[in-house]
């Protein structure tokens, strides 16, 4: 799947034309998940549709969603830009730094510096960086550009195999296990207990995709998460409020 969707991406690259820069204050996607009032730092996503799930919500208002999150204790807002499989826009990142004052990842298949560029045109605070899209030289090139623009990045991993090449190159600040198997779409916090052993004590971890509970959350805190990314469990509920609260309960989290 991922093949397939880099396929599209490095299409749409070679029509991409940069959109007029957009100024917002800066606000550190890192400093935020370690001052957070929740057990571990949340990275609250906006995603309307996936690949794996389909559509999520037929309709979706990014601010409305946003300000929920903020309210909710979430420490940062990840919003979903790819058109074509998450029905996202780049457009929401905007919207969503007018409304809120979180710091704010776009989330995409950044492969170019022109994308990197992009992200900094249209006011995001951070982006992500898969692993298993490129050698890992090339994304450390991708992130020293984006930290010169003053972009953080979520470098993201899908196996010990991929954090072993990164780490043979340089130690992001930021690093993601993503539970998501992505040939079979399934989901299992296993990865981060499996991988998160390898995962520098510098660097700061965050545990992303299939938390559905405060189980799962309390699994990957123990393996050494700092902080949850979560997309589809909030975005499947009216009470987005209410869902961070059942995810975040003190006392499921640290019996
Ligand atoms: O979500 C997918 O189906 C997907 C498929 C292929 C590549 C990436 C995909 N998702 C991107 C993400 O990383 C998730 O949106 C994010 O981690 C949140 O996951 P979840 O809480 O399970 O919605």
């Amino acid at each position: 799947m991922l093949e397939k969707i880099l396929a599209t991406k490095r299409e749409e690259i070679s029509q991409l034309q940069l959109p007029e820069k957009q100024y917002f204050p800066k606000k550190s996607l890192k400093a935020s998940l370690q001052k957070t009032s929740l057990p571990l730092g949340l990275i609250a996503e906006i995603k309307q549709a996936s690949p794996s799930k389909g559509v999520l919500c037929e309709t979706i208002s990014p601010t409305a969603i946003a300000r929920v999150y903020e309210e909710g204790g979430a420490s940062a807002i990840s919003v979903l830009t790819d058109r074509t499989y998450f029905q996202g826009d780049t457009a929401y990142v905007a919207e969503v730094k007018k409304t809120v004052s979180l710091p704010v990842l776009r989330k995409d298949f950044i492969l170019s510096p022109l994308q990197v560029e992009e992200t900094a045109c249209i006011g995001a605070d951070a982006m992500l960086l898969i692993a298993g899209a490129m050698e890992a030289k090339q994304l450390h090139e991708l992130y020293e550009l984006a930290y010169s623009k003053g972009l953080e990045c979520l470098v993201e991993v899908h196996s010990e195999e991929e954090l072993e090449s990164l780490l043979a190159v340089f130690t992001p600040e930021v690093i993601g296990i993503n539970n998501r198997n992505l040939k079979t779409f399934q989901t299992s916090v296993s990865q981060t207990e499996q991988i998160a052993k390898m995962v520098p004590k510098e660097a700061l971890l965050v545990s992303e995709s299939g938390i559905h509970t405060p189980d799962d959350i309390a699994r990957v805190k123990k393996a050494g998460a700092n902080a949850v990314l979560i997309g589809e469990q909030l975005m499947r509920k009216d009470d987005k409020r209410q869902a961070i609260i059942d995810l975040f309960s003190e006392s499921a989290i640290n019996q």
